[in-house]
């Protein structure tokens, strides 16, 4: 079983984006500029914007946080959304999800121009995706392919299951893995919650990306010996073992699962990783004018 690590490929890519951020200054004067805009105060996104903050210092660009309390107005949001729009100071910003219950996300995220938006959720970004056109791609899904491609991992060919479907993991990885592309052109099962004969399907898979958000839900009797087995998860519990106070959890059972698995990834230390790294290869793309002018 090898552990597929996040913290030594997200260096290793950093190291790369940090040297063409300085040429980028040197050439121009400017450095990438990333905007992230949290609305209200729960503890996952805390901690989530307050990382990407430090890793675009760590790599010389320069980040700027614009906080709402959560009682914010839809109108509001979209208006400072329009303000970044047209910031030419502004090459990406992000709208940390999930968003108070009476915001749209939708609304949110249709509004913002496609051409800075860094997440890669907006439609254009998706259906260019779809397409194999240069786009933004989706932070995570984007960072499991640098994964792969990273280890070297064979997708041609392979049976992927994805578990999950949501708009920012579960389709877009979907996509991603299916396309004609490399890492990519594997047979994909896109599953969710009205999937049934789950645990069948997966004891199919070569390779299996977990996105559920419930911890423990990937067992091993649902593994097949020698699988790829990618943990997207992130279930914070509260712990008085940890500085921290919480501790977090895939969505696999990793004890159980990785001694059948050729590759696997850890939580905390791998697909988290990765999905910053992966912002900042956007942000620096979306400075350098990379897909659109
Ligand atoms: N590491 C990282 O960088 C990131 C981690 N995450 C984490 O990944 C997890 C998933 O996030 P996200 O995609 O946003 O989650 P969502 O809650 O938006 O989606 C969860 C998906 O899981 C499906 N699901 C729920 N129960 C079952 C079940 N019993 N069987 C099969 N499928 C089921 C749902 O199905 P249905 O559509 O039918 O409801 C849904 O499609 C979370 O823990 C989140 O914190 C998220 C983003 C980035
Ligand atoms: N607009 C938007 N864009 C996102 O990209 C987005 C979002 N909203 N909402 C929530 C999810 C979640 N997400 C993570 C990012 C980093 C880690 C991460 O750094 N994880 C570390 C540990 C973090 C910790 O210690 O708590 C690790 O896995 O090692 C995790 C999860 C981005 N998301």
């Amino acid at each position: 079983m090898t552990l597929l690590d996040g913290k030594h490929v997200s260096e290793e890519l950093k190291k790369q984006i940090a040297t063409e951020a300085a040429e980028m200054l040197e050439k121009t004067g400017r450095k990438p500029h990333l905007v992230a805009v949290l609305v209200g105060n729960d503890g996952g996104s805390e901690t989530y914007v307050a990382s990407k903050m430090r890793n675009c210092e760590k790599v010389g660009f320069k980040s700027s946080l614009v906080r709402y309390d959560d009682t914010v107005t839809e109108a509001a949001l979209l208006s400072k959304i329009e303000e970044l729009n047209k910031d030419s100071s502004v090459d990406g910003f992000i709208v940390q999800l999930p968003l108070p219950k009476h915001i749209d996300p939708e609304k949110v995220t249709e509004a913002i121009d496609y051409r800075k938006d860094v997440d890669g959720f907006h439609p254009i970004n998706l259906g260019r995706m779809q397409r194999n056109l240069p786009c933004f791609l989706p932070a995570t899904p984007f960072g499991i392919m640098l994964m792969l491609q990273f280890y070297g991992i064979e997708t041609a060919g392979k049976n992927c299951v994805v578990i999950g479907r949501s708009n920012i993991v579960g389709s877009p990885m979907s996509i991603l893995m299916a396309r004609n592309a490399n890492p990519g052109n594997a047979t994909v099962t896109l599953t969710h919650s009205r999937t049934q004969n789950l645990k069948e399907i997966c004891q199919k898979a070569d390779i299996i990306i977990a996105a559920i958000g419930k911890k423990n839900f990937v067992t091993a009797d649902m593994v097949k010996e020698g699988a790829v087995v990618i943990d997207v998860g992130m279930n914070r519990e509260t712990s008085d073992k940890t500085k921290s106070g919480y501790k977090l959890y895939g969505d696999v059972d990793f004890d159980n699962v990785a001694p059948k698995c050729a590759y696997i990834t850890p939580v905390p230390g791998g697909v988290g990783l990765m999905t910053i790294v992966s912002l900042l290869r956007n942000t620096l793309s979306a400075a350098k004018k990379e897909f659109y002018s």
